[in-house]
């Protein structure tokens, strides 16, 4: 990032500890200073209670409104003298000169400020289908997320990717449906979306008082209170609330008290507590329930993802977003309330994940943690359970966007961002030492023995791991001479620390350099990034598909390895059979003849393993990963002082050779497609997806728009997003993301074979 950007940004960030609010500062100040004026202050800034913290992302479909939303929660909070604006380029949290430029989040970055007493730590995450993977690593951080959805649009195609994702990881979420002041924003149209397509039940916390140009403000429906902005008001601090009355808002009142009554209905189902009180003290007269029994309920049902507490307004008309943040504090879940079952077996001990690697040029790689108990300090020495090393930890920060605020020490339940860690990569569990991780260990396996079951406790002491998808795209990448191989090597490895969906190999037949990634945008990212970051004019090969490889066919095969290095013979024997499966998985299944299984060595089957493996890594029409292969090690007959490395390549020789005499075909990638387009740009799309092999499903009525929804092989749609421009006058948008694999017809599968021969 350029030194003016930073000035820019720091511009904007207030020195408060002088005034006593908070702990915001300007990066590098000495942290014994801020001891000399407020002990107590201090106490709470580091020490916050693990009740008053809230962990929180924020999600959405690409370009709901998520960074405008927290570049709001952001001013509000205090933590910002104005308002960042994504279209001006100059946000907190899009700090990647590409994230400005582009106006599109890239990384997730971690934010943390307070709110009413409240210690929050937010998480802006990318919306495009490129990053899913940096949704998917802080989503398993998170207590708590607020899902942004595009008033105008409702749920739209990454939305229930995302929802899904935090299905998986079991997070409470509020929903937020921002833009209310944009063209065809409804309320009602985007709340039918979340019931139907995420079949979630929505709560409705609040009703807008108008819509698109007349949107002014909201209702409380919970207090039945008028919240409205003043429109004197260019930056949305001011605003009043106001009781609803009869004399002055009886329409509103009446259709307000009808929402209340539903809703607290709708709470007494999900939630017996509730329902008691409802049906002893409250049951004549719904109002005179007390707001907060029914706020308590709605934390409950929140937590327990029964239903979703939905608000609204407008981020970029600065409207709602202080109600959202008090929304976030009382019904999103503090640390202490989501279950961590592996807590228990740390007994307070530190255990802690880190989440995300960020490499910075003077400091190092910077360590974002998670920490689920204990404490972390700075100059600790710490244990990483995955890599089973111990490193040490030279200074801990508070992550403030780009900027980092110097901290003596963080206690659980916090996001800490630590330095000196040069071996913690992205999924790592990080403990206080060896033994601590033993104690839990034996803690564990006396649970799972207490349980009478076969049990693998033990390795629940780690942390789930990111699962990482599979890349779809590849080319080549040149340094600018020979003499510059070393410095793209390290560029390559330090971004694929920070970015796992990134993968570097190296083409065994051409010696060039391999990025695989996945989608156009993020291979452009990684390009840019080495250029500016690593200062290196790298070149790319033309951009392609990650194609896999399968047989139709089972096939049996035999070879012999006789090889005499120096006084030793090498001599292995050995028969397989390969025949497909329906896997779904790049893993070949290995299976062994019960003849060979026997007596079979760990090292030798080891080296049989790693041969297959390796072996099917490139199938032998495009050199392209097999899918979908069994095999099976009929026999096997080793000589006495046969090294591993002779039984791999001779089982890797056989299997190759067994896969090179079966029927193969090649399998595409076939994308999910959702292209949003108006009614009057409907045919040309159409007309155009149907020469890209497209498969359309449904098209269906988004307000004004028509939203087209199917499946089409990637390979068809490199630079559709120029097309889709021009088609459409750059009225449309489309998300892609992978399906499955599928087989590429013959004539399609012999013009991709001649093309990489060279034949066409
Ligand atoms: N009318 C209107 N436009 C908004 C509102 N909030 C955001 N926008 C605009 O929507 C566009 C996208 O906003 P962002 O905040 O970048 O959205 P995002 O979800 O962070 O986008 P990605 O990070 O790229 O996924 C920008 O042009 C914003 O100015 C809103 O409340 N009303």
């Amino acid at each position: 990032m350029c030194f003016c950007k930073i000035r820019t940004s720091l511009k904007r960030l207030k020195l408060h500890v002088p005034l006593g609010r908070n702990y915001s500062s300007l990066p590098g100040t000495n942290i014994f200073w801020f001891y000399k004026c407020n002990v107590h202050l201090i106490t709470c800034v580091f020490f916050p209670l693990l009740n008053r913290i809230r962990n929180i992302g924020i999600m959405a479909h690409i370009d709901a409104g998520k960074t405008t939303t927290t570049e709001r929660i952001l001013y509000y909070s205090g933590y910002t003298r104005s308002l960042g604006d994504v279209d001006d380029g100059d946000t907190v949290t899009d700090f990647m000169a590409q994230e400005r430029e582009r106006g599109i989040t890239i990384q997730s970055a971690a934010v943390t400020f307070d709110w009413k007493g409240y210690r929050v730590n937010l998480i802006d995450t990318p919306g495009h289908v490129d990053f899913t993977l940096e949704v998917e690593r802080c989503l398993r951080v998170l207590d708590g997320a607020v899902a942004v959805f595009d008033a105008s649009a409702g749920v739209e195609a990454q939305t229930l990717t995302v929802w899904r994702q935090a299905d998986k990881h079991k997070i409470p979420r509020i929903c937020f449906l921002n833009k209310m002041d944009k063209t065809g924003a409804s309320f009602n149209y985007a709340v039918e979306s979340i019931r139907e397509k995420l079949k979630a039940k929505p709560l409705l916390l609040q009703l807008p008082v108008g819509e698109a140009k007349t949107f002014k403000g909201m209702v409380d429906v919970i207090n039945k209170e008028k919240l409205l902005w003043n429109p004197n008001s260019g930056d949305g601090k001011d605003f009043e609330r106001k009781p609803l009355l009869e004399t002055s808002d009886p329409e509103l009142l009446k259709e307000t008290t009808e929402a209340r009554n539903a809703l607290i209905e709708q709470v007494a189902d999900l939630d017996d507590e509730f329902a008691d009180l409802v049906l002893g003290e409250f049951s004549e007269n719904f109002d005179l329930l007390p707001a907060e029994k029914l706020q308590t309920a709605i934390h409950r049902v929140t937590l327990a993802q029964t239903a979703v507490p939905v608000l609204c307004g407008s981020a970029l008309k600065n409207k709602g977003i202080q109600p959202l943040l008090d929304a976030i504090t009382m019904y999103l879940p503090s640390p202490e309330e989501r279950n961590y079952e592996f807590l228990k077996w740390y007994k307070g001990d530190l255990c802690a994940l880190a989440f995300k690697v960020l490499h910075d040029k003077q400091r190092g790689p910077l360590v974002f943690m998670r920490i689920y108990s204990g404490m972390i300090k700075s100059h600790l020495a710490i244990h990483n359970i995955n890599r089973d090393c111990t490193e040490r930890i030279s200074r801990l920060l508070l992550p403030f966007a780009d900027q980092h605020i110097e901290i003596p020490s963080l206690t659980s339940g916090n996001i800490a961002l630590t330095v000196g860690l040069k071996h913690t990569v992205t999924g790592d569990t990080i403990v206080s030492s060896k033994s601590s991780t033993l104690a839990a260990a034996r803690r564990a396996e006396r649970e799972g023995e207490k349980k009478h079951k076969q049990s693998n406790e033990a390795e629940k002491i780690l942390l789930a791991g990111v699962e990482i998808p599979e890349p779809v795209f590849f080319c080549t990448i040149e340094p600018p001479s020979v003499a510059k191989q070393p410095d793209l090597d390290h560029a390559l490895k330090c971004l694929q620390r920070e970015d796992p969906s990134l993968k570097v190999r190296v083409d065994p037949d051409s010696g060039q350099t391999v990025l695989c990634g996945m989608g156009e945008l993020h291979i452009e990212i990684i390009h840019d990034r080495i250029k500016r970051e690593y200062g290196l004019e790298t070149y790319l090969g033309p951009l392609q598909i990650a194609y896999r490889e399968t047989i139709l066919n089972s096939v049996r095969a035999t070879d012999t390895l006789d090889r005499t290095l120096g006084d030793k013979r090498h001599l292995v024997t050995v028969e397989v059979e390969t025949r497909p499966t329906e896997t779904s998985s790049v893993m070949p299944v290995i299976e062994y003849a019960e003849s060979v299984g026997e007596d079979l060595l760990k090292v030798s089957q080891e080296a049989i393993e790693n041969g297959i493996r390796s072996v099917c890594l490139q199938g032998p029409l495009l050199g392209s990963p097999m899918q979908d292969v069994a095999i099976t090690l009929h026999s096997l007959i080793i000589h006495p002082g046969t090294s591993t490395t002779m039984i791999s390549a001779c089982v890797s020789r056989c299997v190759q050779k067994a896969l090179k005499k079966a029927n193969k075909q090649v399998l595409e990638p076939l994308m999910n497609l959702e292209i949003t387009v108006t009614k009057d740009y409907l045919s040309p799309v159409l007309a155009d997806l149907a020469q890209r092999r497209g498969n359309i499903q449904e098209i269906q009525t988004r307000q004004d728009n028509k939203v087209v929804i199917g499946f089409v092989p990637l390979a068809e749609m490199m630079g559709y997003s120029t097309v889709l421009r021009t088609l459409t006058s750059g009225s449309a948008t489309f998300a892609l993301e992978l399906s499955t694999y599928q087989a590429m017809n013959p004539q399609d599968q012999s013009t991709l074979l001649n093309r990489r021969s060279g034949l066409t």
